[in-house]
This record gives C-alpha cells, sequence and structure tokens, in this order.
C-alpha cells in the first residue's frame, strides 16, 4: 500500500518478532517502516517479507559505502526484494553512486536511491575530527549536489538543512530527515534536530522518527501527537 504521510518510523529493534510486534500496532496507510543495520543483521530479508506482507512500504537503511561494483551490487539486491527506498553514503562519490544508479535503471527497478549526506548525530568538531574543516551544513550542501548530479533521488540530511537543500535541489528531490524530537521527546545521540511540524515547514520531504515513537511508553500516542503536529 503506497500513502500520502511523510513519516517514516525507525524500526531499530533487536529481534524480528519485536519489530513485528511495533508494526502490528501500525497502518500502512498512515506512515511507511525503516529497516536498519541492527534488525537486518538479526533478521535478514525475512524482515522485508513480513513486512511487505502486511501492506507497508520499506526503507531499506543499511547506508552501503564500498566500491562501485559492491554496491551496485547490493542496491540490486535491496531493490529485487521490492523495498520502496535504498540508500548509499555520498562519500563514496560519484562513481559509485552513478554505478548504483546505473544498475536500477538498467533492471527497470524503481526503488527510490537517496544518498546520506552528513549523519544527523555529527556535529563540526566531529567532522573536523575526520578531517572535514567545513560546518555540517557546508559538506551537506556539497554532498547533496554530488548526490543530485550523480543522479539519486535525493539525500538523506538533517532538517536543519532542508531549506536550502529545497533552493538548491528544487522541491522533488527528496529530503529525507532523521534527528526528528517532538518536544516531549529525549535527544538521545542526535545533534542536529528539529520538530516535526518545523521540519515540514523546511522543506523535508520525509521525516523519520524512531524512539520518540518506539521507545514512548504509550507509542501510538505519541504516533499521533507528532500526526496532529503535521496536519
Ligand atoms: O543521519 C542519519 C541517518 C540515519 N539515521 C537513522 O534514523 C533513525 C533515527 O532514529 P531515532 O531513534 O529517531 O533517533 C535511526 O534508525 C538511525 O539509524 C539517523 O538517525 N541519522
Amino acid at each position: 500500500m503506497s500513502t500520502d504521510s511523510p513519516l517514516i518510523i525507525a524500526l531499530d529493534y533487536p529481534s524480528l518478532d519485536a519489530a513485528l510486534c511495533m508494526a502490528d500496532r501500525l497502518d500502512p496507510a498512515r506512515c511507511r517502516l525503516k529497516v536498519g543495520k541492527e534488525l537486518f543483521t538479526r533478521s535478514g530479508p525475512d524482515v522485508l517479507e513480513a513486512l511487505h506482507g502486511r501492506g507497508f512500504e520499506v526503507f531499506l537503511d543499511l547506508k552501503f559505502h564500498d566500491i562501485p561494483n559492491t554496491v551496485a551490487g547490493a542496491v540490486h539486491a535491496a531493490a529485487e526484494q521490492g523495498v520502496w527506498m535504498v540508500n548509499v553514503h555520498a562519500g563514496g562519490g560519484r562513481r559509485m553512486m552513478e554505478a548504483a544508479r546505473e544498475r536500477l535503471e538498467r533492471h527497470g527497478l524503481g526503488t527510490r536511491l537517496i544518498a546520506v549526506t552528513v549523519l544527523t548525530s555529527m556535529t563540526a568538531d566531529d567532522l573536523a575530527e575526520v578531517g572535514v574543516g567545513v560546518s555540517p551544513a557546508a559538506q551537506v550542501e556539497r554532498l547533496a549536489t554530488l548526490a543530485r548530479d550523480s543522479g539519486m533521488h535525493g539525500v538523506v540530511c538533517s532538517a536543519q538543512e532542508s531549506a536550502r537543500l529545497r533552493e538548491l535541489c528544487g522541491d522533488d528531490f527528496l529530503k529525507v530527515t532523521p534527528g526528528i524530537r517532538p518536544a516531549f521527546a529525549q535527544v538521545g545521540d542526535q545533534q542536529r534536530i528539529m520538530t516535526p511540524g518545523d521540519a515540514m515547514a523546511a522543506g523535508s520531504t520525509h521525516l523519520v522518527v524512531g524512539r520518540p515513537i518506539t521507545q514512548a511508553e504509550e507509542p501510538m500516542e505519541a504516533l499521533a501527537a507528532i500526526e496532529a503536529e503535521l496536519n
């Protein structure tokens, strides 16, 4: 089932059972689901089949980063399993991103392919430590432009960068933003955060929300509060 909702719920759980327990409380008309490294490493492709069987569109968030041939093969494998969206690291460079895009095109696969710019958990100091001497905003701009020019459908960035990327890359370029923190939620390890309402106003096309819902005492109430903020 396809949905108009911008919400993507991150199923960061240590087992398939725990993830499906949450999925069974959610409605594919109201959100998409994200499967990341922990859950996929535990469950393998079974989780994709289980979520697709329940009618959900799935973002497989494995952030591939390797040589072009390897990444193209991984993206191809993900797309053949029917995922709605898959991602790579923009830091893998133009040839890597182009190889992934070309592989999907060659096989007529319509999976959205997006690139991670700068993780929302990172600050300017973190970037400096890995040899990047510019602000997160400047680095996101640089990598988003490269991702657009390499044929990506969009990027993962923080909502703090969405407005600038809307100017630079347009409305249709996807801005998938984790680091979403409603006023009631703990910040945790995220650094570049924004509330759901502000993120949509800034130009985010999709909001990734994990712990504010999955770790809430009443997850369905947390989801409803976020939806209310968006309407
Ligand atoms: O830059 C990034 C890229 C990916 N993520 C992922 O999004 C969710 C966020 O979960 P919260 O619990 O809402 O913090 C998580 O799965 C991350 O792996 C990100 O946070 N930042």
